[in-house]
């Protein structure tokens, strides 16, 4: 679903690479963490699965086409099939729930009757069921990240990507997040998951990817956070 080879990224100006021979396969269905001290590149490696950011060198598959050699106008097509989740949430402030949710479909041209559908469905997969008239204002930080999850989800893409998703949540809050994120995958959708949370990553013993300096120093299945035999 998502294949690295060789990659390498260095920003303009900057000496060192931000990705130095990363070469990684993600299959369809996958859980895997991101992790690494920060600037080690893990926001890097997501923005290049996006096509925010294209490699210096090497070459980056996602769902076995070659984003880099991808024509420009295919490349929102690209990101249709990538759900996004932040640590900061990225809610829009006046619209409610059910609205924040219903845009995502919007933009994609989905029409009225599939929205209709789609949106309280979502809403309940989330959790939410009973919230979607609440502005995101009126939610804690917990249901908030649940709104951006169901945003994400809501056109069921292939891949799921969280930078940080539970960065700004209480360990109890964060724990009911990892179970909603753990649910969708267990849809079919493959998710890559960016974190500094140790808790987490040991409880949910996932294949963990090590970035240091740019450099994958531990693929490991059911990994922890720090290295363990
Ligand atoms: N737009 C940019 N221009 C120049 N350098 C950048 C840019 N984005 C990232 N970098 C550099 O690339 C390296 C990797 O950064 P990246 O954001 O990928 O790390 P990270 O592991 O996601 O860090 P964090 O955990 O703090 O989010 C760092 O040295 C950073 O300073």
């Amino acid at each position: 679903m998502i294949r690295f080879e060789k990659v390498d990224k260095t920003y303009p100006g900057q000496g060192a690479p931000a990705l130095d021979n990363v070469s990684v396969d993600v299959e369809k269905g996958e859980f895997v963490f991101l992790v690494g001290a920060s600037g080690s590149g893990k926001s890097t490696f997501l923005r290049l699965v996006l096509r925010e950011s294209r490699p210096t060198s090497g070459r980056v598959y996602v769902a076995g086409k070659e984003i880099n050699r991808l024509a420009g106008w295919k490349v929102p097509r690209l990101r249709r099939q990538i759900g996004t989740v932040f640590q900061d949430f990225r809610l829009l402030p006046n619209k409610t729930v059910s609205e924040n949710v219903a845009f995502a479909l919007q933009v994609i041209g989905k029409g009225a009757g599939d929205i209709k559908t789609l949106v309280p469905e979502t809403l309940e997969m989330v959790g939410l069921d009973g919230k979607g008239d609440r502005f995101p204002d009126e939610l804690s930080g917990g249901e908030q990240q649940r709104v951006a999850i169901a945003r994400a989800f809501v056109n069921r893409p292939m891949i799921l990507i969280a930078d940080e998703p539970t960065g700004n949540l209480d360990p109890a809050t964060s724990v009911g997040i990892m179970k909603l994120l753990d649910r969708i995958n267990r849809t079919g959708t493959t998710v890559v998951m960016a974190t500094h949370d140790s808790s987490i990553v040991d409880q949910m013993r996932k294949r963990v990817i090590e970035l240091e300096g740019g450099r994958v120093v531990r693929d490991q299945a059911q990994g922890a956070y720090g290295f363990q035999h």
